[in-house]
């Protein structure tokens, strides 16, 4: 009689045989290679949860969004390891579910942007809509009708509706003048006592939230009493699960409650037309919906995900920034010196800086924010095959399939970056820099994004974030409790373009002197050009 040995290896040698067979009789020839791991289905699931990742599976698309924990070396993810291991410019990833295809190439990112409509992302902004935002049946039918992949539909005509609120010129400086004027305030409150003991990411992430809420908002913003700013991170402790739409009422309660009050405080907001009070940009929002028939509640909901977009991101971009600046005594120094340049003080010893200037007068600040979105960033752009689509010839993406292309993985890409691309170098982005071996195509830099889909916030968070580390650096010493600074471990979160922080980061803030300040932020044209799109 065989024994239970020799029975439980001829068990899993079938199961194996019969996965493997189950992998090769689902790839067509036509699609990108297959990677398998040693056991079919199972190897990538385990590969990307071993490795920090989450598996999201919704009703019609499962995505695998993959990260390693990042290594101080650089922003390394299981994408990134694969992208060594097998050397493809993209492949097929086979977990139960949708194929996925995982893009390693910039080349082939750019082919596949020529196909919008049929790898779409406005599927991907729909189901936010849906699940994350609750937007009703009825709103449903009109953000994603039949045209919700045609450039005339509510989500791809968004951008172009409100691109003048958020553009270089009088939407942005109206949304920067705001922003900077807050941190100014909170700055003065500091520097009052002297020094203070703060909780770094807690610190910047409130400093970013209050100042980009009164910029879209105004004067009448919900969110500047502390129990609407604590609803929205109780609310965006849950969005991923949200967005999932796995048991959202068990696991998310507190979240989907904190929505509900989300939604009353901004109903009341745009009920009473403080909006019309508001930034030029939350107007053309409001205008946008209603052009498209949204009635009041639906726009409310949607507006929810308008926050996200504000926030989510640039707190975490902002943390990484400020920490890498105040870290490196050596990119300290250098972003010091930009910013004392700045600095006038007046025969009454105040000290005037005009925050508008960062942009043009601080070379080094700006290729130090372009440094840590490259190096820091973790952003996955997803994209949903709508119909077979073939990638000039070369390439079939199967109706149904995921398109994942991890900035990760072309932000390390040596070929692209040259032999330091694991390495942070913050004066990498200079123009001028002498003796540069390498120079990248300016297409690599997608830490907002490119081709069809563009952050149209780039120049406002970029503004904000460079305004808030200036105003630091010329205030304060910021100085790590404990005398050395370690790099927090990072949780890279799926629906983030940044890591957060597995345990925040304590510092003392320590006035450099009790003179007074006056910060202003002129009018000005500029924007922070630093995508392929904005260099042109
Ligand atoms: C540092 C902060 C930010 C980062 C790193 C960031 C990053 C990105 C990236 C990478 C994309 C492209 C996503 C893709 O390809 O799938 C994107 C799109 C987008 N971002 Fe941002 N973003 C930031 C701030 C903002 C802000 C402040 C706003 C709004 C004021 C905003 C609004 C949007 C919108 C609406 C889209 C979708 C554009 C479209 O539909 O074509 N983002 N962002």
């Amino acid at each position: 009689m065989p024994s239970l040995l020799l029975l439980s290896i001829g068990a899993i040698a079938a199961t194996y045989a019969f996965l493997r067979a189950l992998v090769l009789l689902r790839h067509d020839p036509r699609e990108p290679t297959t990677v398998v791991g040693s056991i079919p289905f199972v190897s990538p699931l385990i590969g990307m949860l071993v490795g920090g990742g989450a598996l999201l599976c919704t009703h019609e698309v499962c995505f695998s969004l993959a990260f390693t924990r990042a290594r101080r070396s650089g922003p390394l993810t299981i994408s990134v390891a694969n992208r060594d291991k097998y050397r493809l410019p993209i492949y097929t990833l086979r977990v139960p579910g949708p194929p996925i295809y995982v893009v390693n190439s910039l080349q082939t990112i750019q082919r596949i942007d020529r196909h919008i409509s049929t790898v779409a992302f406005s599927p991907i902004q729909a189901q936010a809509c849906e699940n994350a935002f609750a937007v009703s049946k009825t709103g449903m039918a009109k953000v994603a009708d039949d045209k919700r992949l045609s450039n005339d539909g509510y989500l791809r005509s968004f951008p172009r509706s409100t691109a003048a609120g958020t553009s270089p010129g009088p939407g942005l400086n109206g949304l920067s003048r705001v922003a900077v004027s807050d941190f100014a305030a909170s700055m003065d409150r500091l520097a009052s006592s002297g020094r203070a003991r703060v909780k770094l990411f807690d610190w910047v992430r409130h400093e970013i939230f209050a100042a980009t809420t009164d910029a879209v908002y105004g004067a009448h913003n919900p969110f500047r009493q502390a129990e609407n700013e604590r609803a929205w991170f109780q609310y965006e402790s849950g969005i991923l699960v949200l967005l999932m739409g796995l048991f959202p009422s068990v696991i998310a309660r507190q979240s989907l409650r904190a929505r509900d009050t989300l939604v009353s405080v901004l109903s009341r907001y745009f009920q009473s037309n403080q909006f019309l009070e508001g930034s030029l940009f939350v107007q053309l929002r409001q205008k946008h919906d209603v052009a498209f028939g949204l009635d009041m509640d639906d726009s409310v909901h949607i507006e929810i995900g308008q926050v996200a977009a504000g926030v989510v991101n640039t707190a975490p971009s902002a943390f990484w920034m400020v920490w890498q600046v105040f870290s490196d005594a050596t990119v300290l120094a250098d972003c010091q010196k930009e910013v004392a340049q700045l600095v006038q003080t007046g025969p009454d010893g105040v000290c005037s800086i005009d925050l508008s200037q960062v942009r043009t007068h601080c070379p080094l600040l700006v290729s130090t924010w372009q440094e840590v979105l490259r190096f820091h960033g973790i952003s996955v752009s997803a994209r949903i095959v709508q119909e077979d689509t073939s990638v000039d010839d070369q390439y079939l993406l199967k109706k149904g399939g995921v398109v994942l292309m991890p900035n990760a993985v072309i932000h390390s890409d040596e070929s692209l970056w040259g032999p330091t691309a694991r390495e942070f170098n913050h004066k990498r982005f200079l123009n001028t820099e002498k003796g540069r071996s390498h120079r990248h195509p300016a297409a690599a830099f997608r830490g907002f994004g490119g081709g069809h889909v563009l952050c149209p916030g780039r120049h406002f968070a970029s503004t904000e974030v460079l305004a808030l580390v200036a105003l630091l650096l010329a205030r304060f010493n910021v100085l790590p409790i404990g005398g050395e600074w370690t790099e927090p471990e990072k949780h890279n979160a799926m629906d983030r373009a940044f890591p957060l922080l597995k345990k925040d980061v304590e510092v003392e803030m320590i006035s450099k002197s009790d003179q007074k300040w006056h910060v202003s932020f002129s009018d000005d044209a500029s924007g922070i050009n630093i995508v392929a799109e904005d260099l042109k």
